[in-house]
């Protein structure tokens, strides 16, 4: 089972948009400076949050195939670099730049999306990561449900399928987050802090998709406080203050 498609045009349910490239299209020829013919490029990136400058001229060349896991101090700017790449933040400065401009991304964010008390059975919740190919609240056929079980073993979830959302640990949760955010196939896989509430066979579970997401071909993006992260890491960044020391 491959966890990643190759680059296509759609975008899954948790994908948004490609920030906008400032002064050309995505068609336009690589720069000089550009190191990466795929993955994600970052010139100059600079983020607010209301007053604080939260990512103060980041600038990084991210390539296809590599587990990048970015560490620092809580409010050096981790998730707000990932919320500003997964396009959910603008930019004040600088450009971010997917290559190609549709490649698919996922996230799975800090705080779960999805409502404590929603009723939802862990299945329907994995599930929601095909809308992207399907369609918003579409039947999935039969290659999707396919997906869908094959990844939630993956995560070792499969035996909570039928369970409420609301009903599983946090640690199980994050696993089914991770699960959503696989099931559709993202080029670009952005996960911030998806090992907060998980044990050790929990962490080591996640770690363990998000490697084989890389070695298929995914950009993996973790923020991390965990040293477990090392791990599986082809790069490790750390922020501070907005800025990557
Ligand atoms: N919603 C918000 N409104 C205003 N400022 C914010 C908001 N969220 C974060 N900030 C500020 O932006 C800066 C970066 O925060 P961010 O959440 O990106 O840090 P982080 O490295 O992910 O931290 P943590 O390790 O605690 O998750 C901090 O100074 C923080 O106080």
């Amino acid at each position: 089972m491959r966890l990643h498609a190759p680059q296509r045009a759609s975008s899954g349910i948790l994908a948004a948009p490609a920030p906008a490239p400032s002064g050309r299209g995505p068609t336009a020829a690589p720069r000089p400076d550009d190191a990466v013919a795929r993955g994600l490029i970052l010139r100059g990136v600079v983020v607010r949050r209301g007053e604080v400058l939260a990512i103060n001229g980041v600038s990084l060349d991210l390539a296809p195939g590599e587990v990048v896991c970015f560490f620092g101090p809580n409010g050096s700017g981790k998730s707000t670099l990932l919320a500003a790449v997964a396009g959910i933040l603008p930019l004040a400065g600088g450009r971010i730049e997917r290559r190609p401009a549709d490649a698919r991304l996922a996230l799975v964010p800090q705080a779960p999306p999805i409502p404590e008390r929603m009723p939802l059975t862990v299945r329907a919740a994995v599930a929601m990561g095909c809308w992207g190919d399907a369609g918003f609240l579409r039947p999935l056929n039969r290659a999707h449900k396919r997906r869908v079980s094959e990844v939630m073993g993956l995560l070792g979830i499969a035996d909570l399928a039928d369970r409420q959302l609301s009903e599983v640990s946090g640690g199980q949760r994050q696993r089914v987050l991770v699960a959503q955010a696989l099931v559709s196939q993202p080029d670009i896989l952005l996960m911030d802090e998806p090992t907060a509430a998980a044990d050790a066979r929990s962490t080591r579970i996640i770690h363990d998709a998000a490697a084989r997401a890389a070695r298929e071909g995914a950009l993996v993006l973790l923020v991390s406080h965990d040293e477990q992260a090392r791990r599986i890491a082809d790069r490790c960044l750390t922020l501070e203050a907005g800025r990557v020391v």
